[in-house]
């Protein structure tokens, strides 16, 4: 009988579900050295927040075969590590979606009201009617940052509450913010404007302290703000020296840079600040919820079946998956690579396979540059399962085609999408039959693997520009791993393909793009 390991506190739905085809042990708050030690008994682990599934306990845990996440992230799961050892990483992307918006417009009016002060207060033997005196939220305008399943259902609730709603979401269309009553905007006019605001987004390198000083600075200093997505959207810092000075009037955080919450400044604010230990999932209903959700996907797994909410591999056939399994890696690379490009709102996205690529099963390959496409704004959320309706309900127009004619190595892909940066195309090939080329980049021809961070240039090619780069990367101490340059002709238009070892600090792209002669410039980011 296989052995599942449940780490973190789960209902007892979801391990009565395990009981029927495996042997279930709980053993909650383990120590890291612990986790290291018993881990390799087991064939699947079930998880919260609470336990780090780190690389190391991924290598020592040689049977696993899967692990489910009792919830929505697994920012506490190294998945490339998981997906290296071929260990499929499930988790329940809409189980506690409800429990989360509530969190947050409870978390809205607790700051409104003073709700939690108060309680203290009267507690504490006090009848202070005087210091709490609060506001209403009717008629005040809420901003929400990201649109997704829960920002949607908070706006759906605040609109019916007598709020005007903003939103900022780059990947959502206006049409669908309008459904939900909110004015599309930008995130400097939703700071400037908004009464409220709440965060729904996840933790990406863009989002990081996407709410740092100079933000907290555009708000009104009535302004309250709520954090229910992730930690470290928020600089605390910035923010605990916002509420002291009195830059804005309140905040809510249920999230934290670092989980426990260390002694930090946050702790003395009184009542201008409502914390919450991570309580966002914690409802009866939406404990019921993630536990089956992912606890029927253990069993699945265990029982040799797909998992449908897997994080790291495709829900197809094993079999069809391990034969294609390096062309889908190509085409969710590509997607990936060309959605950057074209930037966050993609309108049209075309695939073409080509030469012997032609021949093979299409829709793997195009829901394998789907996931890609929409990996940016969606990162786990999306899978091979969801990403072609992810990409429908975002309206974004798919065309397959296959040229068998086209012989540029035996097969490569094309991918041409177009987004709110224009139309940008990108070729790859299989070198070896594993190993991943870009050999063309908006119809310019190079020849470069794909890396972590890149930087692109448009530009006349002419002499001295390739220099005036190198030095001005230098000097914002930007190491090059890499470059190449691809040309049609001599002193025309060229492009400027460059692997840099980290990601580009803030303000150069734009000192790139004054450099005489660079007509546009790209960051991607895989
Ligand atoms: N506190 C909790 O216990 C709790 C519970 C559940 C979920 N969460 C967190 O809540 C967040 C939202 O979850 P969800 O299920 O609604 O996710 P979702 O994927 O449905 O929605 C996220 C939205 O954010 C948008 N987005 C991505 N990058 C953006 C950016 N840079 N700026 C603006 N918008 C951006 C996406 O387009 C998407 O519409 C996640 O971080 C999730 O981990 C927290
Ligand atoms: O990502 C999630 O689902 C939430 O952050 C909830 O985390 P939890 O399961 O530890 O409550």
């Amino acid at each position: 009988m296989p052995k599942v390991l449940v780490s973190d506190p789960v209902d007892q739905a979801g391990i009565d579900i395990l009981s029927q085809v495996a042997q279930v042990d709980v053993r909650t708050s383990l120590p890291l050295e612990e986790l290291v030690k018993v881990v390799p008994d087991y064939d699947a682990l079930m998880i919260r927040s609470g336990t780090k599934v780190t690389a190391e306990v991924i290598e020592a845990g040689r049977n696993l075969k899967i692990i489910g996440r009792a919830g929505v992230g697994v920012d506490n799961v190294d998945v490339p590590a998981a997906t290296r050892r071929g260990i499929v990483v499930v988790n329940s992307p809409e189980g506690n979606t409800i429990a989360a918006a509530e969190h947050a417009l409870a978390m809205m009016l607790s700051l409104s009201r003073y709700i939690p002060s108060a309680d203290q207060s009267v507690k504490s033997g006090e009848w202070n009617r005087k210091a709490f005196t609060g506001v209403e939220v009717y008629k005040k305008t809420l901003g929400v940052v990201g649109l997704g399943k829960i920002g949607s259902h908070v706006a759906t609730v605040a609109r019916a509450m007598g709020m005007r709603l903003l939103a900022f979401d780059p990947y959502i269309s206006s049409e669908r913010a309008e459904e939900l009553g909110c004015r599309l905007v930008d995130l400097d006019l939703l700071l400037q404007e908004a009464d409220y605001i709440t965060l729904h987004i996840p933790k990406t390198p863009d989002t990081t302290h996407l709410i740092n000083a100079e933000a907290l600075a555009k708000m009104k200093p009535t302004a309250r703000i709520v954090n229910c997505a992730r930690g470290g959207i928020i600089d605390e810092a910035a923010l605990a020296t916002a509420l002291e000075q009195g830059v804005i009037a309140g905040a809510a955080l249920d999230v934290y840079e670092q989980e426990p919450l260390a002694e930090t400044g946050l702790r003395s604010l009184g009542k201008a600040a409502v914390l919450t230990p991570h309580l966002g999932a914690s409802t009866a209903e939406a404990q019921v919820n993630v536990a089956i959700d992912v606890a029927e996907q253990i069993r699945d797994v265990l029982l040799g079946l797909p998992a449908r909410s897997a994080v790291n591999i495709p829900g197809l056939r094993p079999d069809i998956l391990e034969r294609l399994r390096p062309y889908l890696q190509l085409a969710e690379t590509l997607g990936n690579f060309v959605g950057q490009l074209a930037g966050g709102r993609i309108e049209q996205l075309h695939i073409r396979l080509q030469g012997d690529l032609a021949e093979i099963d299409t829709k793997p390959i195009v829901i394998a540059a789907l996931k890609g496409l929409l990996s940016h704004a969606l990162q786990e959320r999306v899978n091979y399962v969801n990403a072609s309706l992810e990409a429908k309900e975002r309206g974004i127009h798919v065309i397959e085609t296959r040229d068998s004619e086209i012989k540029d190595y035996t097969g490569s892909l094309y991918l041409s999408a177009k987004g709110s940066l224009g139309t940008h195309s990108v070729t790859g090939v299989l070198l070896g039959g594993t190993e991943i080329r870009i050999t063309d980049m908006d119809n310019f021809p190079i020849n470069v693997p794909p890396t972590k961070y890149m930087l692109f240039t448009l530009h006349r090619d002419m002499p001295g520009i390739i220099g005036k780069i190198g030095s001005l990367l230098g000097s914002f101490n930007v190491n090059i791993a890499s470059m190449q340059v691809g040309r049609k002709i001599v002193r025309g238009d060229a492009v400027m393909v460059l692997s840099i070892d980290d990601p580009l600090p803030e303000g150069i792209l734009a000192e790139i793009t004054k450099v005489p002669g660079i007509r546009e410039a790209y960051t991607v980011a895989l």
